[in-house]
């Protein structure tokens, strides 16, 4: 059996229980993130990461999720279309199937996982993405991020 997730439009208020989005900032403007960039004992080493993810086409199948627990994460696009972020509050060490959440971005907002948010990996629409990818990392896994398997496939559709 799969179940179906329709995508929502991200915006920082839907998206506040998961993490942060910082949206597209006006000429002269500015925007920070701070005490939400979280490293916790252990994952002490900063990593940039960089990456040109490729692009998926709609509807997307989800199986299962990843958290990392001694580190936020934060994706800023640095030449993206559109992507998308399916997340999940936690539920007895699993993210919860009750309350999963599909989120479409723009290629203007940047997301900051909070530390420990259930999250689907990476996915672009559209044509390949390149981003910017900061956290912290202990240097090995599997420390750096859990794994889990939904109770069933989960469809993202428009
Ligand atoms: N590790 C990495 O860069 N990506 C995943 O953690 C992800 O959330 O896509
Ligand atoms: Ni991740």
């Amino acid at each position: 059996m799969t179940r179906t997730l329709r995508l929502e439009p991200l915006t920082a208020e839907a998206f506040a229980p998961f993490g942060d989005v910082v949206g597209a900032i006006e000429p002269g403007g500015g925007a920070k993130l701070s005490e939400t960039l979280v490293a916790l004992p252990g994952a002490a080493t900063p990593r940039l990461g960089f990456n040109n993810a490729k692009a998926w086409d709609l509807p997307l199948t989800a199986t299962e999720m990843e958290r990392h627990n001694l580190s936020s994460q934060c994706f800023v696009p640095l030449d993206v279309s559109r992507w998308v972020m399916v997340v999940a509050p936690d539920l007895d060490g699993r993210p919860d199937p009750a309350a999963l959440r599909a989120f479409v971005a723009t290629g203007d907002q940047a997301v900051n996982y909070h530390v420990g948010t259930w999250h689907h990996p990476l996915r672009v629409l559209d044509r390949p993405g390149r981003f910017a990818v900061l956290m912290w990392t202990t240097g090995h896994k599997p420390d750096d991020e859990e794994w889990s398997t939904l109770p069933e496939p989960l469809q993202i559709e428009a």
